[in-house]
C-alpha cells in the first residue's frame, strides 16, 4: 500500500461489528484504502478478518487510539481521508464490574483521535470536507417502559457506566462540530447479532452454553427487551451513513425485531435442538431449553431499548434487509461451526 494514497482509517476492526464492517467495505469499494488500528484486548481478535488479511486494499497496525504520539503519527504517515471509529469497550456487566477501562477507550480514545484527525485536517484545510463518524449506541437513551422508541432527538440518559461513556464521547464528537467545523455524524444502533460477535454477549452466551450442556444464565424475570440488528445490515447503514449522512447529524439504526431475553433464548434453543439435537445426548435433557436457568438480575438493568428510525428511512433510503428468523440461523450455524472447530483441534 501507498502511504500517501488517501486512506479510510477503521479503529477497533478486530472486534465484532468492526470486522464485519472492514469484510464488507474492502469487498464493497476495492478502490478504497483502509487502515484497520485495534488495540488487540481481549475483545479483539485478528481471526475474525482472516479472510479480508490478504485483500490489496486492506491493512493493520496495532495500537492504542488513546496513545496521542501514536496516533499522531499515524496521521503524519497516511493521507487519512476520514475516520470511522469502532474501538470501544463495549461490554455492559464488564463497566459494572470496572469502568476506568472504560472511560480511557471510550472517552479518552475518542478525544485523542478527533484531536489528532482535526489537527491534521485543518493543516489541510479540510477539516468541513473529511469526516469523522462516532459509532455509538441505543444504550445512551436509556430504558424504556412497555410502549415508545427513542428518536434521534430524545435526550441523553445513559444509566450504566458503559452508555455514560458512550454518551460522553459523543458528546465530544458533536462539540468538535460545532466548535471546530468539523464535519462530524454519530450513528446509534440496537443490538448487533451475527458472526463473530464475543463470547460475553447474549446469543453467544446462550449457543456455547448450551453446547456445552451448561445452565444458560437469564438475567433477572428474563423479560427485558432488546431490538436485534443483523450486523450486515447494520454495516450497509454505516456506508450509507457515513457516505450520505448530514454533517453534524445522528441517525438510529434498529432492526424492528424486538424480543425478550426469555424468548430470544427459547428461539435459539429450539433452533439447536432442530439442527444439533446429537449434543444434547451426554447430557440427558430434551431440549435445550431445559438448561435455561434465572439468575441474578444485572445491576440498574436496562428494561428495554427500541429506536425509532425513520430518519435513515426516509433520509438516506436503508432498511434492513435480513429476516430474523434467517439470520438467527446463519448466527447459529457459524457458532457450531465454530465451537465443532475446536473439539476437534
Ligand atoms: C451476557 C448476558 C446478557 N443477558 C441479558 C442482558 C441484556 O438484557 C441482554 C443482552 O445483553 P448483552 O450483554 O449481550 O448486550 P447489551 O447489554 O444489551 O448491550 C449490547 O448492545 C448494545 C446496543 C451495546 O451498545 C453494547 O455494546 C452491547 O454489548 O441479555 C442475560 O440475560 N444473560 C447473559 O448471560
Amino acid at each position: 500500500m501507498n502511504n500517501r494514497q488517501q486512506t479510510l482509517l477503521i479503529t477497533g476492526g478486530a472486534g465484532f461489528i468492526g470486522s464485519n464492517f472492514i469484510d464488507y467495505f474492502t469487498k464493497q469499494y476495492p478502490d478504497t484504502q483502509i487502515l484497520n488500528i485495534d488495540k488487540l484486548t481481549y475483545a479483539g481478535n485478528l481471526d475474525n478478518l482472516r479472510e479480508v488479511d490478504q485483500r490489496p486494499n486492506y491493512r493493520f497496525l496495532q495500537g492504542d487510539i488513546g496513545d496521542k504520539a501514536w496516533i499522531t503519527s499515524i496521521f503524519e504517515e497516511y493521507d487519512i481521508s476520514g475516520v470511522i471509529n469502532f474501538a470501544a469497550e463495549s461490554h455492559v456487566d464488564r463497566s459494572i464490574e470496572d469502568s476506568q477501562a472504560f472511560v480511557e477507550s471510550n472517552v479518552l480514545g475518542t478525544l485523542t483521535l478527533l484531536d489528532a484527525a482535526k489537527k491534521d485536517w485543518e493543516e489541510k484545510g479540510e477539516l468541513d470536507i473529511r469526516r469523522f463518524h462516532q459509532i455509538s449506541t441505543d444504550e445512551v437513551y436509556g430504558s424504556l417502559g412497555e410502549v415508545g422508541s427513542f428518536s434521534e432527538t430524545t435526550p441523553y440518559n445513559p444509566r450504566n457506566p458503559y452508555s455514560a461513556s458512550k454518551a460522553s464521547a459523543n458528546f465530544f464528537v458533536k462539540s468538535f462540530g460545532y466548535t471546530y467545523g468539523m464535519d462530524v455524524v454519530i450513528s446509534s444502533s440496537s443490538n448487533n447479532y451475527g458472526p463473530r460477535q464475543h463470547q460475553e454477549k447474549l446469543i453467544p452466551t446462550i449457543i456455547s452454553h448450551a453446547l456445552e450442556g451448561k445452565q444458560i444464565p437469564i438475567y433477572g424475570d428474563g423479560g427485558n427487551v432488546r431490538d436485534w440488528l443483523y450486523v450486515d445490515d447494520h454495516c450497509r447503514a454505516i456506508d450509507l451513513i457515513y457516505h450520505k449522512g448530514h454533517t453534524l447529524e445522528s441517525y438510529n439504526v434498529g432492526g424492528g425485531n424486538e424480543q425478550t431475553n426469555k424468548d430470544m433464548a427459547a428461539q435459539i434453543c429450539s433452533l439447536l435442538d432442530e439442527f444439533v439435537p446429537e449434543y444434547r445426548q451426554p447430557y440427558s435433557i430434551s431440549s435445550y431449553r431445559d438448561l435455561i436457568k434465572f439468575t441474578e438480575d444485572r445491576k440498574g438493568h436496562d428494561r428495554r431499548y427500541s429506536v425509532d428510525d425513520r430518519k435513515i428511512k426516509q433520509e438516506l433510503g436503508w432498511k434492513p434487509a435480513v429476516d430474523f428468523h434467517e439470520g438467527l440461523k446463519k448466527t447459529m450455524e457459524w457458532y457450531v461451526s465454530e465451537w465443532k472447530n475446536k473439539q476437534t483441534l
